[in-house]
């Protein structure tokens, strides 16, 4: 007699991390272009004469319209109502949208003169171009999420976050590495966004293809688990927001991030100034960083799906991270081995943190809030991405500026570092109340991902 088992797609391993592999590329592209334009600061001051305040500009528009406009949120709820593979499309088709406006600016073929509400044409249009992209981007970086736990929830959930967050470094790592050498070989400072518009239509191709798999994952559900998923209303966005235990995980994020990501960076500036390193090799050390947590971010994940810990793992990240800020902001050992090491320690903080922190979302939110709930921690976590680096200039201007004797700017960092630090005080006092919560909610944190 033979027994019919109807089988989910996801439960073959090689389609899930199949599908992992794809929308991770996808992300990876994404990645890549949301980092392209920070080597090109000093070109685009030469060949487009850009200032420092038109480049400061451009980098905050990533979040206008995410943080003002709450695109982020609205991307979520139409996440949890549409399903991903609209959405993704979407989120896809924005990143393509902004990219191809971004580049005809810096290319000079839209707003090569004249101005717009007092900015330079050209830095206007490719601020808009870029706050474009920031929307598909951060929802894309929700969808992936949603995916990924669609596939691997109850099997090795955290591994495929952080190997897809490690793929996505990837694509900030190329474009610290290869976008200088590329634009100097093309001899144009608009070479490699047209490699990024180049990588997003590859990227957007290979999420149609993930399209094609979430379908037959969905043909291969059984009528019983699809009648299970209800539909997503507006009043559980309420039940988000009620929720306890949400709340200390998007403080945790916005706190922890903004105390990695703004840092990163005034990074090469700290190499030079507190720790007298050449300013040729001073973006050496800070970029050890990502590189560190493109290993350290999947072996944590792993960690965590198959011997749990997570509220733990987030405390001993938290730790970590007021260790590291305190040692750049204490007058001692001002040596660049001293700044590599410490910047190895903050590069294992960020992988604990994030491999720990978004598989335990799930725990928290149910999966048909899922999409909600990533895209307003996402919220929180851009205003402190939009809003630190600016007030670490401001300090750095106003309290922190050195006399020279060659005329160069020269700053003391011991401030902002406190800043950095004081962060990391916060955010381990949150860990700890999640800690309690968990323990209090039976969210299950400290339980492995993995079920026997
Ligand atoms: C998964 C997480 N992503 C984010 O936090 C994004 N909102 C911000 C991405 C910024 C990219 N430079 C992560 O990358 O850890």
């Amino acid at each position: 007699m033979t027994e019919l088992i109807q089988r989910k797609l996801s439960d073959s391993k090689a389609a899930r991390w199949t599908a992992l592999a794809i929308v991770a590329f996808t992300m990876l592209c994404g990645y890549f272009l949301t980092d392209v334009m920070s080597p090109l600061k000093p070109m685009l001051e030469e060949e487009l004469a850009w200032t420092s305040t038109d480049f400061g500009i451009f980098t905050s528009a990533y979040g206008w319209f995410n943080v003002f406009f709450l695109m982020l949120i609205f991307g979520g709820m139409i996440l949890d109502k549409m399903g991903v593979r609209f959405t993704g499309m979407g989120a896809c088709c924005l990143m393509l949208i902004g990219c191809a406006i971004k580049y005809a600016a810096v290319a000079g073929y839209i707003g090569a003169e004249g101005t717009i509400f007092g900015w330079k044409s050209q830095v206007a249009l490719a601020s808009l171009g870029y706050a474009i992209f920031g929307v598909g981007v951060e929802i894309a970086g929700i969808t992936v999420s949603k995916v990924i736990v669609k596939w691997f929830k109850g099997k090795e959930l955290a591994l495929a976050m952080g190997l897809e967050m490690a793929t996505a470094r990837i694509g900030t790592m190329l474009a610290m590495a290869v976008t200088v050498p590329f634009a100097k070989y093309f001899q144009s400072v608009s070479a490699p966004v047209l490699l990024c518009l180049i990588m997003l239509c590859i990227g957007t191709i290979s999420y149609m293809v993930y399209i094609v798999m979430d379908r037959k994952l969905e043909a291969s559900m059984s009528a019983e688990e699809e009648e299970k998923e209800e539909p997503f209303r507006m009043s559980d966005v309420f039940l988000i927001i009620k929720n306890k235990g949400f709340w200390l995980i998007a403080l945790l994020c916005v706190l922890f991030y903004s105390a990695v990501f703004p840092f990163i960076k005034y990074a090469t500036d700290l190499m030079v100034n507190k720790y007298h390193v050449e300013q040729e090799l001073a973006g050496f050390i800070p970029s050890l960083l990502p590189l560190g947590t493109l290993f350290l971010t999947p072996f944590f994940g792993n960690l965590y799906d198959r011997k749990g810990k997570g509220a733990t793992i987030m405390i001993i990240g938290a730790v970590m991270l007021i260790g590291v800020h305190l040692l750049f902001a204490l007058p001692i050992l001002n040596e660049w081995w001293f700044a590599t090491l410490v910047m190895i320690v903050l590069g294992i903080a960020f992988s604990l943190v994030p491999s720990a922190m978004w598989p335990s979302v799930p725990k928290i939110i149910p999966e048909k809030q899922l999409g909600t709930a990533y895209a307003l921690i996402f919220w929180v976590q851009n205003w402190g991405l939009m809003g630190v680096p600016a007030l670490i200039g401001w300090v750095l201007d106003t309290y922190c500026k050195l006399d020279t004797t060659n005329g160069g700017p020269a700053y003391d960092y011991t401030l902002p570092m406190i800043i950095f630090c004081c962060f990391g005080i916060v955010a381990l006092f949150i860990a700890v109340m999640l800690k309690r919560e968990d323990k209090k909610k039976g969210y299950g944190l400290e339980l492995p991902n993995i079920k026997q």
